[in-house]
């Protein structure tokens, strides 16, 4: 236990204001000064004397002479309190002092001193406090029942500053005062008794009281000679059903001094002489210490240390505790100079500021115990969990359940990646829709890569072509071989995800006849799927290209293979579809056999629509409906709860189900619902929060279920919707293929010499071509508002070499797809769809000038000054206007018509953006692309990273 010495600033008491039962909040208080007035003693009236003092109100005593008092002294002096002659102690005590000596009993020490010359009335009125003070601190314990009390008793008397121990059988024994580091100053060996009870305390106050120094003075037959200090320490504690460890902690003191006469007044000589020497050295401290204290701050160093009475009251005197000191006064006029100076005293204590805190403790035994409950506590709970400890644990597996999920998705995704970074061809899934209903045969959209093969004959047409339909066929076949991998790990993990419905299905007895036909047909389709799949195989065993076969040998056997691919490719995507059509039917058929199971067991079927709304997984592929399955939010894991927790006649957990897809009707068919939304028991008493959870945290989890789920469903969609695309895709690539070589076999039948049309590296037709197409390109690229840089890399790259045919072809056609289709919504700016991009002329419009105040900006980068001002005079900008950089900039790829006009903008561009034809940047780099330009940085749609870096974007 931590021992609380009042007296001391102890380090381990922790402290806090509060109210005391005397209802004022403890802040800094000054200390209570009350002034009492005995009645004239027989002595007094013996010897004739008279009343000098008059308490004229409850405040204010004044000197009333018989004589008028021509002196200039002070008559009059007001206090907190005074008291008459006829005043009893129990007033006295309520309303003097009651407030201060009950603070004791909120932890707040406080010291009640009676200050006064010999036989004021010092003792009188001290007993009659104490024993008032007794009165009341037990009458508080009676009425507090929820705390724990423990009161001690020690007492003291300092007597010609030697410290004796009231309580004591060896009384006359002196303590010494010890300065403990954490108590302050303690009195060693001080003995401490704990009262019993009211009557046991008022005992030991009386021992105190006799074994007290008296003695006879010529005022006093029973003077007190000493100071007396009998200090109670009340502690409290709150009972230990509370669980509080903390403590109340104070100490009471009452202090009796001797009286603060001067030795000549009482006539003394020899030991109360001395007595009275050591009396008035430990006064003239207190008073010393008193009026530095009334001094406040500027007072400087308070001498506590120069008395044993200072020593041990210190923290009463201007420190932590409430302090009242009661001033008694003989109202007769020979003692009119002692009371003047007893009044003297009592204004100065009135300045005095003390800082009282309430005390609080921690008992290590308290703390011991306290610890040991709760450990118990925690050990019981461990053994039976509670259901909000269930909770706890459910809500942890749903998040582990949400990272995987997560994980599931990145991984998805990055398939993904991969397989768009493995292919030749980056395109908009959506835009090659479009363009495959373009009409006509198109070249091999394959570039880069070339291939020496054997046949060494040389005319450009041919040599071109075989590079051309020569890669062509590697690059197919790669996309075809990536298609089929996925293909197939689609068809394992649909067979996983089936295995894991099956599972469902029989754990719960649950299914019926159709969903385990359901079941079997999705088998039989995945075994076919995986019977052509390895029909493909065994057709990629003959892939490779006989380096000693002629070249339309190859080709011819390419041609056939590639017939058989695209059946198979129709075959797989036919088995796919087939396959997640029937993932969908089982799966929809199955949650309202888990999420509707009714107290009999009975499951409930549900509305398609519903169950359609309740699982938005119409178009997921397998794999990652194995994960919604494992997912909280999915009807499966929503089964699969309800069978771990065994409780078949309970109804389903339905913290998985997204609110929104109840209807208020089957909210309250839902067992355990009260009416008034609550929660009740089941009938198997099962805890209503096992099944449904009202707190914030659970539909936290909801909605984030939901939203995880949601974004589940995205990726897939967008997953399925690729390899849809990507299958088309191939087959477009096909068509392009088979086009040209029957092309190339026709030629070859027919003996056309291609060489003979060739001059400067280029074939008459395809020249004439290509001016005429680019010239098309140049006036759509100005009707469509396409990016200048876009335009000066495309103009730059392709001058009509034979490779550049696809390209030039792909950008008309798109050029095309794009004029339609602005044409058709005008400046309307249609509503995104999708991850569609949205393009309309305000759009186009809007990221062309982007594009151009971007490159204004460049202007001063790339170009010196003179550099510029030489393009404004030869552009026609005037060199003193205003954003000429901008007038100068807009004038840049505004004549379609004009050929010198557009060579010189594209050289401009190009030297803006740090775009050259010799630089490292080559057309391999921009693959084909099939997409509609968006209007976000159009600039470098289409092209591939190394122009964006140029542009360092
Ligand atoms: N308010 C009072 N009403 C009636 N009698 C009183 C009152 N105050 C004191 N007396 C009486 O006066 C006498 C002296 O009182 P008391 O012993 O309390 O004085 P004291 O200040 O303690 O003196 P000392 O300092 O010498 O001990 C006692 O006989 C006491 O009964």
């Amino acid at each position: 236990m931590t021992v609380v010495a009042p007296s001391t600033p102890a380090s381990k008491i922790e402290r806090a204001h509060v109210s005391t039962p005397g209802g004022t909040k403890v802040k800094e208080e000054k200390i209570v000064v009350t002034v009492r007035l005995r009645p004239l003693s027989k002595r007094e009236l013996l010897a004739r004397d008279h009343v000098a003092w008059e308490c004229i109100d409850d405040h204010t005593i004044v000197y009333k002479p018989q004589l008028p008092d021509r002196s200039a002294q002070q008559a009059s002096f007001t206090f907190d309190q005074v008291f008459g002659p006829s005043s009893l102690t129990e007033f006295v005590y309520e309303e003097g002092v009651k407030k201060v000596a009950l603070s004791a009993l909120m932890g707040i020490n406080a010291t009640i001193f009676a200050y006064g010359q010999t036989s004021s009335g010092k003792t009188y009125t001290m007993r009659g406090i104490t024993e008032k003070a007794v009165n009341d601190i037990y009458e508080h314990i009676v009425n507090t029942p929820e705390r724990d009390f423990r009161i001690k008793i020690s007492g003291l008397e300092i007597y010609n500053e030697n410290v004796r121990d009231l309580l004591s059988s060896e009384s006359s024994r002196n303590l010494k005062l010890l300065d403990d580091p954490e108590k302050g100053t303690v009195v060693e060996k001080l003995v401490e008794e704990t009262a019993s009870d009211d009557q046991h305390l008022r005992r030991l106050i009386n021992i105190c009281e006799s074994q007290r120094q008296v003695g006879e003075t010529a005022l006093n037959d029973t003077s007190s000679r000493s100071h007396q200090i009998i200090r109670l320490t009340i502690e409290s504690t709150l009972r230990e059903s509370s669980g509080c460890v903390k403590s109340f902690v104070a100490s009471l003191n009452f202090v009796d001094l001797a009286g603060s006469e001067r030795a000549s007044q009482t006539h003394t000589d020899g030991a109360r002489l001395r007595e009275g020497c050591h009396i008035n050295l430990s006064l003239m401290t207190l008073t010393t210490v008193i009026r530095k204290l009334s001094i406040g701050k500027r007072s400087g160093h308070i001498p506590y240390r120069d008395s044993k009475l200072t020593r041990i009251l210190q923290h009463s005197l201007g420190g932590n505790a409430r302090t009242a000191i009661i001033c008694t006064l003989s109202p007769a006029s020979s003692h009119v100079e002692q009371s003047r100076n007893t009044l003297f005293f009592a204004t100065r204590a009135k300045e005095v500021t003390n800082n009282a805190q309430v005390n609080m403790v921690v008992s290590d035994k308290q703390l011991v115990r306290h610890l040991q409950k709760e450990v118990a506590r925690l050990e019981a709970e461990l053994k039976t969990p509670d259901p909000s400890r269930e909770k706890d644990l459910k809500i942890q597996q749903m998040e582990v359940e949400i990272q995987e999920l997560r994980h599931a998705r990145d991984e998805l995704q990055r398939k993904l990646e991969e397989v768009q970074k493995g292919s030749n061809v980056s395109e908009s899934p959506h835009t090659v829709k479009k363009c495959l209903t373009y009409s006509g045969a198109l070249s091999a959209p394959l570039g880069g890569k070339e291939l020496m093969v054997g046949n060494k004959a040389g005319n450009a047409m041919e040599r071109h072509t075989i590079r051309q339909s020569s890669t062509a066929p590697f690059a197919l076949m790669s996309e075809i071989r990536k298609l089929e991998h996925l293909q197939e790990q689609l068809g394992e993990e649909a067979n996983r995800a089936l295995e894991v419905l099956q599972k469902e299905v029989a754990c719960h007895r649950l299914g019926n006849q159709d969903a385990a036909e359901t079941i079997a047909k999705l088998q039989e389709e995945i075994r076919e799927m995986r019977s052509v799949k390895t029909s493909t195989r065994e057709i990629d065993g003959g892939l490779v290209i006989a380096p000693n076969k002629s070249v339309s040998a190859n080709l011819k056997d390419e041609i056939t293979r590639l017939h058989s691919q695209g059946s198979t490719i129709a075959n797989l995507e036919e088995q796919l579809e087939n396959v997640q059509r029937s993932i969908d039917k089982l799966v929809m058929s199955l949650p309202c056999n888990f999420q509707q199971i009714d107290t009999e067991g009975t499951p409930k079927v549900k509305s398609h629509s519903k169950k359609k709304k309740l699982l938005p997984l119409a178009s997921s592929n397998s794999a990652n409906r194995q994960n919604l399955i494992r997912s909280p939010c999915s009807p499966l894991s929503t089964a699969r709860q309800v069978v771990e927790s065994d409780t078949e006649n309970t109804a389903p957990e339905n913290d998985a189900i997204v609110n929104d897809e109840i209807t208020p009707e089957q909210d309250k068919k839902t067992p355990g619902k009260s009416e008034d939304g609550g929660d009740t028991p089941s009938k198997d008493g099962t805890p209503p929060c096992h099944r449904r959870s009202s707190s914030v945290n659970m539909k936290k989890m909801q909605k984030m279920f939901q939203n995880a789920a949601e974004e589940n469903v995205r990726s897939i969609r967008a997953y399925v919707t690729e390899l849809k695309e990507r299958v088309a895709k191939l087959h477009y690539q096909k068509q392009l293929l088979v086009t040209q070589v029957l092309e190339l076999e026709a030629n070859e039948a027919a003996g056309h010499n291609i060489e003979e049309e060739e001059e400067d590296g280029m074939p008459c037709s395809g020249r004439i071509s290509f001016r005429d197409q680019r010239q098309q390109i140049i006036e759509l690229w100005d009707v469509c508002h396409i990016s200048i840089i876009h335009r000066t890399q495309f103009y730059l790259l392709f001058k009509g070499e034979e490779a550049d045919q696809i390209y030039m072809e792909v950008e008309l056609r798109r050029l095309t797809w794009l004029q339609r289709h602005l044409a058709e919504i005008g400046n309307a700016s249609p509503a995104p769809s999708g991850d569609e991009p949205t393009i309309s002329l305000t759009s186009s419009l809007r990221a062309l000038r982007r594009e151009r105040e971007f490159l204004a900006k460049r202007l001063t980068i790339r170009l010196s000054p003179e550099e510029r001002d030489a393009l404004y005079m030869k552009w026609d900008v005037p060199l003193e206007g205003k954003q000429r950089r901008m007038q100068f900039v807009n004038k840049l790829w505004t004549d379609p018509h004009d050929a010198k006009h557009v060579q010189e903008s594209a050289e401009i561009v190009a030297s803006l953006v740090g775009f050259s034809e010799s630089s490292n940047v080559s057309k391999e780099m921009f693959e084909l692309n099939f997409a509609a330009p968006t209007d976000k940085r159009p600039w470098i749609m289409g092209w591939a990273s190394p122009i964006s870096n140029l542009l360092h974007l």
